[in-house]
């Protein structure tokens, strides 16, 4: 464990006021991490061994066409709730250039990245995740939070004039993405014998993107920090695009694997949304990132959500209480905030959607 000094009593306002990447090239951490940092007990981990883990691969484009490929995908996301894409429409160019700027953007000086800077408390922009309820650790990470889509709710003094294809490769990635998810969307739609635009309608039009670009500085002690702790997303889904250095696990059976990094793939990660709209046919797994004790990782995560306001719960055609399909969760208004609340303690929030006997069925199975 760190040793305990001065530095220990910093407050989780003081430390979200730096970055991590400054305080690691400042040399910072050679001694200890601060101790809001220290989230892991043990001088090593098992889970720290690279298990890879087998998420199916799945041509989207042919499950578009082809049952067998439809039937792996509703595989994947009833057993891991992920699935690497492929066959998604998107260039290894445009990929490639969405990962440059991203990468381009953290490497700049300080000074630069700070014109896009958000306060503390606050969300969108450059900077780490507003503080978490006290005793929550934080995460070894920096990020650039951006709303993507709509148009209108694009703040454009926080999206980054340098470096200069900054702009221009996210809307073009934007928009790709955009076309990427009616396709999507529609082959998870079919898999379950939904009407094929279901889940775009119960999305919404006005569904929102958000980017969230991460820099996750490597750490002297990866066995002591995590990049990002461990959590299931809000959204609907999201899609992940990964460098090279590999760092994101998701939780299986009780162990933590490593999501391989192929470079042509976007990993499609459900949210907790999808699992309360698909009445837990299809899973929102818990993942986590680990800290690497040699190479920066970077990686851009769009989650896509539905509109918010519009209150979701089981889609009816997935329950059906005489063959044994019941209904498993309850319907819920503002599902974002709830699930941002539980998120900031360090819970999940989906527990609070399971309808009372499922939860606690759940709850014996998780222990
Ligand atoms: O960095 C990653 O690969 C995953 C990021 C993630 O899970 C998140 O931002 O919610
Ligand atoms: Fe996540």
């Amino acid at each position: 464990m760190a040793k305990s000094t001065s530095k220990d009593v910093m407050s989780a306002q003081t430390l979200l006021a730096k970055r991590v990447q400054d305080m690691v090239l400042q040399g910072g951490e050679e001694e200890e991490i601060p101790l809001l940092y220290v989230c892991r007990k043990k001088e090593r981990d098992e889970d720290d061994d690279v298990y890879l883990a087998p998420i199916p691969v799945i041509d989207v484009n042919q499950a578009s066409m082809d049952l067998e490929e439809l039937e792996r995908l509703k595989l994947a996301l009833c057993s891991w709730g992920c699935f690497q894409a492929i066959g998604h429409g998107i260039s290894s160019s445009l990929l490639n250039s969405v990962r440059k700027a991203g990468r381009e953007f953290f490497l700049q000086p300080m000074v630069e990245k700070m014109k896009y800077a958000k306060e503390v408390e606050e969300f969108e922009g450059y900077g780490g995740d507003p503080p978490p309820e006290e005793g929550q650790p934080l995460d070894w990470q920096d990020r650039l939070f951006l709303d993507v889509y709509p148009q209108h709710r694009r703040k454009l003094h926080l999206w980054p004039e340098n470096p200069s294809s900054f702009r221009e490769v996210l809307m073009k990635y934007t928009e790709k993405l955009k076309l990427m998810t009616e396709t999507v969307s529609k082959v998870m739609a079919k898999c379950l014998d939904l009407e094929e635009e279901c889940f775009i309608n119960l999305f919404g039009e006005e569904a929102p993107f958000q980017a969230r670009f991460s820099y996750y500085s490597p750490s002297r002690r990866p066995d002591l920090v995590l990049g990002l702790k461990a959590h299931a997303d809000n959204s609907g889904y999201t899609l992940i695009l990964q460098d090279e250095v590999q760092g994101l696990q998701i939780l299986k059976d009780g162990k933590w694997l490593t999501v391989p990094a192929y470079p042509e793939a976007i990993l499609v990660l459900l949210g907790d949304q999808m699992e309360i709209l698909t009445n837990g046919t299809f899973k929102s797994p818990v993942h986590r990132v680990l800290s690497n004790a040699a190479k920066a990782r970077t990686s851009i995560a769009v989650f896509y959500t539905p509109e918010q306001g519009k209150g979701i719960g089981p889609i009816d055609g997935l329950i059906n209480e005489e063959m044994n399909k019941p209904r498993m969760y309850k319907h819920m208004e503002d599902y974002d905030n709830i699930h941002w609340e539980y998120y900031q303690k360090g819970l999940r929030a989906i527990h609070l959607a399971k309808i009372e006997k499922f939860y606690l069925e759940d709850e014996a199975a998780c222990s």
